[in-house]
């Protein structure tokens, strides 16, 4: 089956719906027109979590057969389209084809490692005997699906975060709510199509589009939706959890990743995935390497190689398969991110290459000598810019990469296990990855941040947990 861009309608409990009041899709490359979707409205948001109570039972009436099934015809359908969901994330989105290709085949092996693990939600026995008069008891816990969960998520992956949700949460037995970022809805619709056409049943999944500070509250402070699982910037989150209230919340936000390049690394090793973590998305990624903490005897060699490749990078059209970095996702971003660089610049920073703005474009960026009252030094910069920073050692790296208020990924380069093993121990991060950079993730591993950075995991059996309940069964003979 064709893949349709299903666009002016959204996905209504299983029911594709339009609305008169309309958002318009740009393309941020061009400002051209891609595609129109209704604006909710509150009452859409109410009627839908009325729909998603049913949708609750039903999904958990739904045998692992059945939601294995559903999960992996899902993706089947992608696959069998892997073209018009590129094109679309590459359109709506500020992601190369090149890149967009690549979150397509994320998305379905999300899907597919979602299938999977619906089989794997387990319980356990319970040895009630282990206390004096419980002899004649025995049972077990078994985890059962939470019922209505509500999900929001950003633009810059608008497929596979999506998918991060949506596909744990029908492997659990849940009913689901997304509202996808309000300028990248196409492809959450397009997962919505894919789940349609895989057979899932009216009333388990809904894909609200509308503008999150209009319809938010109403899904966030709803007492029937008991999960809200949020990916995106801190201070939405951060709203997000004021309001929410007493019910799960999962929080995946922002970050200013770092990586630490010793003098023992492999020079161009470190570089190559630097850089690679840097400008993937053009910056607009949560792992995005944003400070690299370079050992100083090895600082020329490194900042001179670094300075070289990234004025090798592409920067043009999104859809050329040449291009290596398109625009960012709108004209203000590439704004608020000169900004940032005018400000350490002004402060003292030194500019190595690019710092120029072409609407929604902004050139790979490198500087250094950054002073630490800079915002760019503290906070997330989502934008193709990173700071190179001179360090005496490894304890000057750890501290100055613990000195801010996030911590989602971090990386090291060296071929010293004794000093990775204390990068390990120290840093403040989420994950950190040895000899490479920030920016890795495979969509089966724990995925989240401390600190600012978020609330819980995600990576697929660890939303699982998160989006079920464990329920005590106790058997008296
Ligand atoms: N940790 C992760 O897994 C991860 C992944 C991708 C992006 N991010 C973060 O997301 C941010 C970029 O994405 P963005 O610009 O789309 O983020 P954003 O916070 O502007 O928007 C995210 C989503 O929240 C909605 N929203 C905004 N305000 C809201 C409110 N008050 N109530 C309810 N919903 C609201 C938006 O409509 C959108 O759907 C960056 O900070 C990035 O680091 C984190
Ligand atoms: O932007 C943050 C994403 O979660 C990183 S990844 O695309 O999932 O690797």
């Amino acid at each position: 089956m064709k893949a349709k861009v299903t666009g002016r309608k959204m996905f209504f409990a299983g029911k594709w719906v339009a609305r008169s009041r309309v958002i318009k899709v740009y393309d941020p490359q061009d400002n051209s027109l891609i595609d129109t979707v209704p604006a909710a409205t509150v009452e859409d948001i109410l009627k839908c979590i009325d729909e998603a109570k049913d949708g609750a039972k039903i999904a958990a009436r739904l045998p692992v057969h059945r939601r294995m099934s559903i999960l992996q015809k899902a993706a089947d359908y992608i696959e069998s389209n892997q073209k018009t969901y590129a094109n679309t994330i590459a359109r709506e989105g500020s992601k190369t084809i090149r890149e967009a290709t690549k979150e397509v085949g994320r998305c379905i092996q999300t899907l597919r490692i979602s299938a999977e693990e619906a089989r794997r939600i387990h319980g356990e026995t319970i040895a009630f005997d282990q206390m004096p008069g419980s002899e004649n008891r025995f049972g077990y816990y078994q985890r059962v699906p939470i019922g209505i969960i509500g999900a929001i998520t950003p633009f810059n992956d608008p497929l596979n975060l999506v998918a991060h949700k949506v596909g744990p949460a029908i492997a659990a037995g849940n009913a689901i709510i997304v509202k996808p970022a309000t300028v990248t809805p196409l492809s959450a619709l397009l997962l919505a199509e894919a789940f349609a056409e895989a057979g899932l049943p009216e009333k388990v999944l809904s894909v609200i589009t509308g503008y999150g500070n209009e319809i938010g509250d109403a899904l966030v402070t709803h007492h029937a939706v008991r999960m809200i699982s949020f990916t995106g910037g801190l201070n939405a989150g951060e709203e997000i959890v004021r309001k929410a209230g007493l019910k799960k919340v999962s929080m995946e936000l922002g970050s200013n990743s770092p990586v630490i390049v010793l003098e023992d690394a492999n020079l161009e090793d470190a570089v190559k995935a630097t850089i690679a973590g840097a400008f993937w998305a053009a910056g607009q990624n949560c792992l995005g390497v944003q400070r690299v903490f370079i050992q100083e005897k090895i600082m020329e060699p490194f900042q001179k190689a670094f300075v070289q490749l990234t004025r090798q990078y592409h920067i043009g059209n999104k859809l050329s398969p040449k291009t290596d970095m398109g625009p960012l996702i709108s004209e203000l971003e590439a704004i608020r991110v000169e900004t940032m660089v005018n400000e350490a610049v002004e402060k003292g920073a030194v500019l190595l290459t690019g710092g120029k703005r072409d609407g929604a474009y902004y050139l790979p960026t490198v500087i250094t000598n950054v002073p630490e009252d800079c915002t760019i030094a503290k906070e997330e910069i989502f934008g193709p810019v990173v700071l190179l920073y001179s360090v005496k050692d490894l304890d000057m790296a750890i501290n100055t990469a613990n000195s801010v208020n996030y911590g989602l990924q971090a990386g090291i380069f060296t071929n010293d296990v004794h000093k990775a093993h204390e990068a390990i121990s120290r840093l403040e991060v989420g994950g950190i990855m040895i000899n490479d950079s920030s920016d890795y993730r495979i969509d089966a591993m724990p995925f989240g941040g401390v600190k600012k950075s978020g609330l819980g995991r995600e990576g697929i059996s660890f939303a699982i947990q998160e989006m079920t309940e464990v329920k005590v069964v106790c058997f008296k003979l």
